[in-house]
């Protein structure tokens, strides 16, 4: 098994153990699920583009920052111009939590992404009541009518989608109704980096999708570079968190984007 079946495998676990303690309904009563949401969309095109990620370990790189608090980040990333925050919710593999989302929704008031391997739409539910705006669906993850399905329903709960893919043949996966494409640079079955990887998807995309490049971003000329090459947004979070201090590393990055 590679990586990722052993997070699906790990995530129908989970989901079963969620759906035995907490009903869709008493989702639905929740205190956010009738909030309205942010648009990713809209904040991409008047923010700086970067959805700054709030990430403590990954299976890739271990432990990248477990000390730092979720508000203290995502206030920074906010203050300083983060188009949209991405927070990873999955525990076993990322050390992140729903509690993570939770506490943050009322303090900032831009897009939050649930970062998380949907696979059953239980969790769009989910994602709705603890604050969400967006959600990522993984194409490596589902099919591609299970894609428009989800994307159905995230739209009737006010969530908007990010696509990820990372092969030709997930464009597949893709749909009229799509709000963004990421093209993910790190193949999530051997954790190899490439930013090649998405430029030469994006060529491939419909005109005007608005498509977020994914990972590997470590560097201002890597950003500069994918700006010029036309991307709407940049999904970036090792770099910052693997920085004692987070939000500082957020902002000196902001600061050189713009001189
Ligand atoms: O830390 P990086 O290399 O900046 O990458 C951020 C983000 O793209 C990455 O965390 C990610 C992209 N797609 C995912 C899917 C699941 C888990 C994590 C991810």
């Amino acid at each position: 098994m590679n990586i990722l079946d052993t997070i699906i495998y790990t995530k129908k676990q989970e989901i079963s153990d969620s759906k035995s303690k907490i009903s869709l309904h008493q989702l639905i009563d929740s205190e956010f699920f009738g909030r309205e949401t942010f648009s990713l969309k809209e904040t991409l095109q008047s923010k700086s583009g970067i959805i700054a990620e709030f990430k403590r370990q990954s299976p890739s790189k271990g432990i990248i920052n477990d000390k730092v608090s979720p508000l203290k980040v995502v206030s920074a990333y906010e203050h300083f111009g983060a188009s949209g925050i991405s927070i990873l919710t999955d525990k076993d593999f990322f050390g992140g939590s729903f509690e993570d989302i939770l506490q943050v929704r009322n303090q900032i008031n831009i897009p939050i992404l649930r970062k998380d391997f949907m696979i059953d739409e239980y969790q769009l539910y989910e994602a709705k009541s603890m604050g969400a705006d967006v959600v990522l669906l993984i194409a490596a993850c589902l099919s591609p009518q299970q894609t428009l399905e989800f994307t159905e329903l995230a739209h009737e709960l006010g969530l908007e989608v990010l696509l990820e893919i990372h092969t030709e043949e997930e464009l597949k996966h893709y749909n009229s109704s799509i709000d963004l494409v990421g093209i993910n640079n790190r193949n999530l079955k051997d954790f190899k980096v490439d930013l090649q990887h998405s430029v030469q998807l994006k060529n491939l995309l419909p005109e005007n999708t608005l498509s977020v490049a994914e990972s590997g971003i470590y560097t201002i000329d890597n950003f500069n570079y994918l700006k010029n090459k036309g991307f709407d947004g940049f999904l970036m979070g090792e770099y910052f968190m693997r920085n004692t201090n987070p939000a500082k590393a957020f902002e000196e990055f902001i600061f050189n984007t713009t001189i």
